[in-house]
């Protein structure tokens, strides 16, 4: 059998761990041959191939970002789009399979051509972890740790000067990397889009932690909103037509100096912490998902996505995992809460 690996949405920690292992286990195992399809579904659609023989894989584990490239390109649109040219493309290419390493967007349109019939799994990234069906997506614990230790080096800083020090971090419209990183670094405030927090709240907070004699780190994430507005702080819109998130750090940086007359400053972490190598953890469940998704091809298990529930591997049908976001849970943020303020 030969299988077709592409990775689609934005880039994450752990996609090269999952063609590692995707590969590795397919050769050895199953004696299946592979391609990779270029940047995303445009490599699918336009036919896009490039080779993944055994030696294409070696020292992957690693490597951040994704030799395969990525795109936000829609498998439906353009004149190439849609499950027949792309049954067409992949009987050019001898391709008997599709694994579709992706984030909510990728997987519902693997979803689509699944249901149309095209043989696909799924395999669930991205650093915001707000997929439904897994307990966890790779290349959020990487992003964590780097923003865990950003936030270390920005509270040395903050302390030296007897100021607020904020973080903005991403995660767009949860606070999964905002809740764990905050917890992490011992934030003394953690603004997330579930939660509705009034900025003199935070400002009492800040002040307090700054009266005991400590500089004080708010750590909030794009996606929250701010007290009085409807939607979430943008910077105009992508090319794929969702939000260019970014921009609340500053916000809430400008509203604390005002509140509490302590200086402040804002760190916005940006594509960081979705770059460089991804932490042990991740490049272990970045390389069962693509060894799980091997078997799950080989049993020809289409229109199903691999899962981590507890420790295992599982499977679960696309729409389960597309059933709306993952967000923090209340008692998640309770927890959080306690070491807030005073
Ligand atoms: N319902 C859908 N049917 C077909 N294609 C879709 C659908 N929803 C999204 N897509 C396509 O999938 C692309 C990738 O989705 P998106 O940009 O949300 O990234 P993702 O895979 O969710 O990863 P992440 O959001 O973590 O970067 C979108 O840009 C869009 O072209
Ligand atoms: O790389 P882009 O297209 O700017 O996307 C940024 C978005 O992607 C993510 O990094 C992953 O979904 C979000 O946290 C962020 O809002
Ligand atoms: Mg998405």
């Amino acid at each position: 059998m030969k299988i077709g690996l592409l990775t689609s949405g934005g880039d994450c920690p752990g996609l090269n761990a999952v063609i590692r292992g995707s590969v590795l286990h397919g050769i050895k195992t199953y004696d299946n041959e592979f391609v990779g399809f270029r940047d995303g579904w445009r490599g699918v659609i336009e036919g896009d191939v490039m080779d993944l023989p055994r030696t294409k894989v070696r020292g992957l584990a690693k490597q951040g970002g994704t030799i395969l490239g990525t795109s936000r390109t829609n498998p439906f649109d353009g004149p190439n789009g849609g499950p027949e040219n792309i049954a067409v493309m992949m009987e050019r290419h001898s391709v008997d399979a599709l694994i579709a390493i992706g984030g909510e967007g990728t997987l519902a349109g693997a979803k689509r051509l699944a249901d149309a019939g095209i043989p696909v799994v799924g395999v669930p990234k991205t650093i915001d972890n707000d997929l439904q069906a897994t307990d966890y997506t790779f290349g959020f614990d990487t992003a964590v740790q780097i923003a865990t230790d950003a936030m270390d080096r920005l509270r040395t800083t903050g302390e030296s000067h007897h100021r607020v020090m904020v973080a903005e971090v991403m995660g767009r419209n949860v606070g999964w990397i905002a809740l764990h990183s905050g917890m992490a670094a011992g934030a003394h405030a953690v603004l997330i889009p579930e939660q509705k927090v009034p900025m003199t709240q935070v400002a009492e907070w800040v002040s307090e932690v700054h009266q005991r004699g400590r500089s004080p780190l708010v750590v909030v994430a794009e996606g929250f909103i701010p007290e009085g507005m409807d939607e979430v702080l943008s910077q105009g819109t992508e090319v794929s037509g969702r939000p260019l998130l970014g921009g609340v750090g500053d916000y809430v940086t400008a509203e604390l100096e005002k509140l509490t007359g302590i200086e402040t400053r804002n760190t916005t972490l940006g594509h960081i912490q979705r770059g460089g190598a991804p932490t042990g953890f991740d490049r272990v469940l970045a390389t069962r998902f693509g060894q799980y998704a091997v078997d799950m091809v080989n049993g020809k298990q289409w229109g199903n996505m691999v899962a981590l529930r507890g420790t295992e591997m599982q499977t679960v049908a696309f729409e389960e995992a597309l059933d709306g976001l993952k967000t923090v849970p209340q008692d998640r943020w309770d927890q959080a809460k306690i070491f807030f303020g005073r």
